[in-house]
């Protein structure tokens, strides 16, 4: 588990591009058969990875929780972002997850492990939990589907909500999946903040040849960060976080804070960005 500390906005000006993208990109997170993750202090996140082609790889605990194990203390999301079907097994209940199906695993589950045949790749988030909820799966059928953005504005996408005060309930993460539509290449535009949540975007979806441009930073002080698929950033309450890829992609999109409601967002005029 790697450890990633916080940083203020006030720092972001003395960060080359290096710099900023050690703090806020995440590269390398799926390992085959090996659960790789990263613990950032902003919201506590744990985001993680795997691409299970054998065995049940399992989720085990780490030094930094000091828990007996994982979800003690905490809940997770997975998302399949992979092309084939794998299987989520929690305390001896099998979850099958096709590609872009989401679980939640609740608080206390003992024993997670992860089966595919190579072709699955599961993404995880986990942040703190003081209840358990119930683990539930969910497909995009059952996630309530809005349609925004448009040709003209090149940002043609459907947000699928899974986790959030009206969908599958948990303490605190909210997570979907954006899709973009053919042709379309900019996500969340305009912009926004919310200052009572930390938000994390992982990528994929995209042809190995492409990328993202992923806007960061204080909205009248925006950097950017190029990103691959299958590659994460970490956006703290005082970043907004949106891109552009030079095709279309998909993204899971994954909070952690003050509450679970998706609305709780403030957007930032396109003309005031810097
Ligand atoms: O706080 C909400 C998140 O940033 C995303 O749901 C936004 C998004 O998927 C989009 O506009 O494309
Ligand atoms: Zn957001």
């Amino acid at each position: 588990m790697e450890v990633r500390h916080t940083t203020g906005p006030d720092q972001v000006p003395g960060l080359d591009t290096e710099a900023l993208r050690s703090r806020f990109l995440v590269q390398d997170l799926f390992g085959t058969d090996e659960v790789r993750t990263v613990y950032t202090h902003e919201d506590r996140m744990v985001i993680g990875g795997v691409r299970p082609s054998g065995a049940p790889v399992p989720l085990r605990t780490a030094d930094p929780l000091r828990a007996d194990h994982f979800l003690a203390r905490r809940e997770l999301g997975v998302v399949n972002v992979g092309s084939g079907p794998g299987t989520v097994t929690a305390d001896g209940s099998e979850h099958q997850l096709a590609a872009k199906e989401v679980l939640y695993v609740g608080r206390g589950t003992r024993e997670v492990t992860f089966t595919g045949d190579g072709s699955a790749a599961f993404y995880l988030v986990s942040t703190p939990a003081h209840a358990t909820h119930p683990t539930r799966k969910a497909g995009l059928a059952e996630a309530t589907p809005v349609h925004l953005g448009e040709q003209r504005t090149s940002n043609e996408r459907t947000i699928y909500k899974f986790i959030h005060s009206d969908g599958i309930p948990s303490c605190q993460l909210v997570l979907g999946i954006t899709e973009l539509a053919d042709g379309s290449m900019w996500n969340t535009m305009p912009a926004h903040l919310h200052d009572r949540r930390t938000e994390t975007y992982l990528y994929f979806g995209l042809d190995p040849e492409q990328r993202v441009v992923h806007l960061m930073g204080r909205p009248d002080q925006t950097r950017n960060l190029i990103v691959a698929g299958e590659q994460a950033v970490i956006s703290p309450s005082w970043s907004v976080h949106c891109g552009f890829g030079t095709s279309s992609y998909a993204f899971v999109w994954a909070m952690g804070g003050e509450n679970t409601d998706y609305t709780d967002v403030e957007p930032y005029p396109i003309t005031e960005l810097r």
